[in-house]
């Protein structure tokens, strides 16, 4: 039976029971457990170290957690007395066998930086909480080796000094860092000391940065290939690497020996990493050779001849001695016990430890740093800055990528995209809209001139159609053409776009057009199903000015009240009735022939046209037959009663050739009780019909067929004019 051990209690009563192996510094460490619900028992005996059965004895038969030197046997007690936590005070642990910890179920903390934690690279100049003080030790033992500050203060003690002389304890030294975290921080604490005048320094590169970023000229640093190129090219080697089996020695005899005879050793680290009775024959051996060792083969002792040599500066480890990074460990030390009772998750970023050191607020609900956290699948949480990160970050790549694809830029391929702003888009259509006003404005205008057009024989209004017909015909084929080039753009993916349009962007649009908007987005729908891989291509083709806006184009126009979709045809007016040669800007939507619908518009038109015979209409028919039409049976009826009242209209009327006459005596000029107000408008057609009636009387020959009565068209009352007119 182990002889009682002597304790401190806080907070008696507390549920969940927390013994300590040692006072450790602050009160704060304390205070958090105890506010947890926490009974902290601190062992108070004068030994350092204490024995299995000293900590048999404290773990007793109920402990929930515990901190000091851990084996087997310590982890299956503190299994026994339902312990699940065990925290070190210190960032290495190599004093705790960890495997044994897992195997009962035991977490096992630390306090960081740890640089094996798979977090442990996130930030650049995180420093954990023994970083910086560890840093200021190695360079303190580099610069007292260096300066042979403790020889110089034996040698006073000594009362050696008699007087100043020129070569006393002088040096010039490259310092050398062997794979650390704390490189970087070592040496910003070498900047510190001023010590980046010395000619070569091998740093990081995350140290160049630093300086620059703050305004410094960088030194120099180069990255040695292999530890022996360090070791021999170095004047000052700092050793920070964890004690595992691999680094066991790492500094042995046969490395001593390729190292410069007056190079400087640093030690913070694990004492075995070094052989240290290997060292203690090569500092006897070269007495330039100089230690600075804070940790020790078989700590807390020295072994054997290392005392008493000058050329090595011992100190206790002590590296992580200042009040911050004690009270921090403590800290995180008790808070790794904490959360593991409480059932928290583990920080993801363990060398983050700000949020707990902060006297003035509460810490994370979380274990700080958990070594087997993940052979214990204790999940992990991040902290809010990671968070905020990462959000901030798919925050920016979403707007990012929204940017790049509204600025026609895929940011996957890097295929570029036509551009699709809706604000462009909007000022395109005012400027359509405006243009069909205009362009109203001058049809209206042109009707008026329309009757003076009425001199024109049938024939060269026939020469005109048929000349308009080829325009078409030309159109349609270049139409295509660019239908069948934009297919392969389209293919090539290099245009494509990926949403539906915002609109059909040709007259059709028109504010004025009473096309109901549900069947303009009708339209836009089965446009974009016909489109095979659902990628809408938009080109503009330029609206053309007619020189002649008076005759039809032979393009469609698309009329107001039109209650069917718009034209697939863009207007083209007729100053260049021929489709620009240059890339046109034709919406997707305007690719395709035209389409039954359009026949309508040519109708409308035709019906107001006098000189519109209707056979344009007739050759466009098959062609429309032949042309896809989504729009269901009764429009096909309505298409077919309306082509079928044109042929009437054209055998009855337009075509109709009246028999010769026998004119004995005409009044076919005296129409004017039946026009009326458009008397004057048509006494000039009346006049000249009878000039002509008169001429064929006088030559007593029949009426040429171009004088044959025509149907015409009135344009004050918007109709026609029939070639006979029985009054009733
Ligand atoms: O590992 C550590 O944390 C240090 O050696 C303690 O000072």
């Amino acid at each position: 039976m182990a002889k009682p051990i002597s304790i401190e209690v806080w907070n008696p009563s507390g549920k969940y029971r927390v013994v300590s192996t040692k006072s450790m510094p602050g009160t704060r460490w304390i205070r958090l457990l105890t506010d947890q619900d926490c009974r902290v028992e601190i062992c108070t005996e004068k030994k350092t170290i204490l024995s299995v059965e000293d900590i048999l004895a404290l773990i007793g038969e109920k402990c929930d957690g515990l901190t000091e030197d851990w084996s087997e046997v310590l982890f299956s007690a503190l299994k026994r007395a339902g312990g699940t936590a065990f925290s070190n005070m210190a960032v290495g642990y190599n004093n705790v066998d960890v495997d044994a910890a897992t195997k009962y179920g035991v977490a096992v903390g630390n306090t960081p930086p740890n640089p094996f934690l798979e977090s442990a690279n996130f930030r650049l100049l995180q420093v954990g909480v023994l970083t910086e003080t560890t840093a200021e030790l190695a360079a303190s033992l580099s610069l007292a080796a260096a300066r042979r500050i403790v020889e110089a203060d034996q040698f006073m003690r000594a009362g050696l000094y008699d007087g100043w002389l020129p070569h006393l304890y002088d040096l010039n030294h490259t310092l050398v860092f062997y794979e650390c975290q704390m490189v970087s921080l070592v040496q910003h604490r070498l900047i510190f000391f001023e010590w980046n005048d010395y000619p070569e320094l091998v740093l990081p590169i995350a140290y160049g940065q630093f300086l620059q970023a703050n305004g410094e000229q960088p030194v120099t640093w180069k990255r040695a290939a292999t530890m022996e190129d360090v070791l021999r090219e170095a004047d000052v080697i700092s050793l920070h690497p964890i004690l595992d089996k691999t680094t066991y020695h790492l500094i042995n005899k046969e490395r001593l020996s390729i190292m410069k005879k007056d190079a400087i050793l640093v030690n913070c680290s694990r004492g075995p990493v070094v052989d240290e009775a290997a060292l203690v024959e090569h500092l006897k051996v070269n007495p330039m050779f100089r230690v600075g060792l804070d940790v020790f083969e078989d700590e807390p002792y020295l072994k054997p001849g290392l005392a008493e040599l000058k050329n090595a500066i011992v100190v206790p480890h002590i590296a992580s001695a200042s009040k911050w990074t004690r009270e921090g460990m403590a800290t995180l030390a008790a808070l790794n016990v904490l959360g593991k009772i409480k059932g928290y998750p583990v920080w993801a970023d363990p060398n983050l430890v700000e949020p707990f050191l902060d006297e003035n607020s509460p810490p994370p609900a979380v274990c700080p740093s958990i070594v087997n956290a993940k052979q214990l699948v204790l999940s992990q949480k991040m902290d809010a800055l990671i968070v905020f990160y990462v959000v901030m970050m798919f925050v920016l790549g979403s707007f990012l990528s929204h940017f790049l694809s509204c600025n026609g830029i895929d940011d996957c391929s890097g295929a570029l995209r036509y551009q699709t702003e809706s604000e462009k888009a909007k000022k395109e259509r005012r400027k359509e809209k405006k243009r069909e006003k205009k362009e109203k404005r001058e049809k209206a205008g042109q009707e008026h001139e329309e009757s003076k057009r009425s001199k024109h024989s049938h024939k060269k209004r026939k020469y005109e159609e048929r000349k308009q017909l080829n325009q078409k015909d030309t159109y349609n084929a270049k139409a295509k053409a660019i239908a069948g080039a934009v297919e392969q753009l389209e293919g090539s993916g290099l245009t494509e776009e990926h949403e539906q349009p915002y609109s059909i962007q040709n007259v059709c649009d028109s504010s004025e057009s009473s096309q109901d908007s549900s069947k303009r987005r009708k339209l836009v729908a089965t446009n974009v199903n016909q489109n095979s891989h659902g990628s809408i291509l938009r080109i503009r083709l330029p609206l053309v000015k007619q020189k002649d806006a008076t005759l039809p184009t032979s393009m469609p126009i698309v009329k107001e009240k039109d209650p069917m979709p718009p034209a697939s045809m863009p207007v083209l007016k007729q100053k260049d009735p021929e489709p620009s040669a240059t890339m046109p800007t034709v919406k997707q939507k305007d690719l395709k022939p035209p389409t039954r619908n359009q026949t309508d518009l040519d109708l409308s038109r035709a019906s107001e046209e006098p000189c519109f015979s209707g056979r344009r209409v007739t050759e466009t028919a098959p062609k429309m037959e032949a042309a896809d039409f989504p729009y269901g049976k009764s429009t096909s009826k309505r298409s077919r009663r309306i082509d079928e009242m044109e042929r009437q209209f054209r055998e009855l009327i337009v075509d109709w050739n009246p028999p010769p006459l026998q004119l004995e005596y005409s009044d076919i000029g005296n129409q004017d009780w039946l026009v009326g107000s458009s008397k004057r408008r048509s006494s000039h057609n009346s006049n000249m019909v009878k000039a002509h009636t008169e001429g064929s009387l006088s030559h007593g020959s029949s009426v040429p067929s171009s004088l044959q009565p025509q149907a015409r068209y009135l344009p004050d009352f918007g109709t026609y004019q029939l070639p006979y007119v029985i009054p009733y």
